[in-house]
């Protein structure tokens, strides 16, 4: 189990250092318009899961949308703090 922030270290390390095999690598060399069509399947996921599946289920799902966020934001440079001074 992690924090969001302790992801978000972790994913901002891989696209540093580029590990083979590193599904978060692939997905920045997808650019913004790859991982923006991953953002939307994952919200609509969470969505269906929402009204027909499980709360475990719901709940992964969320944790899949949170990821592909968070390679958004490594892939414009964002950080947490970028996103928080808005909540
Ligand atoms: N938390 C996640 C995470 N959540 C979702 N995903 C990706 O998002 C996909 C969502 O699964 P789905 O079944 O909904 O989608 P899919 O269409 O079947 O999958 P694809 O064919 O599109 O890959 C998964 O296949 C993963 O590729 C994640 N990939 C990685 N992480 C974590 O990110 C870190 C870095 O991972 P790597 O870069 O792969 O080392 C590790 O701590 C991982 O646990």
């Amino acid at each position: 189990m992690k924090t969001f922030d302790e992801l978000f270290d972790e994913l901002r390390l891989k696209a540093e250092t580029r590990p083979e095999g590193s599904g978060t690598v692939r997905e920045l060399d997808t650019g913004v318009h790859g991982i923006g069509k991953k953002i939307v399947e994952e919200a609509a996921e969470v969505w269906m899961a929402a009204e027909y599946q499980s709360d475990t289920e719901t709940a992964e799902e969320i944790s899949q949308l949170l990821y592909h966020v968070q390679v958004m934001m490594v892939a414009k440079g964002l950080t947490p703090a970028d996103v928080y001074r808005h909540l």
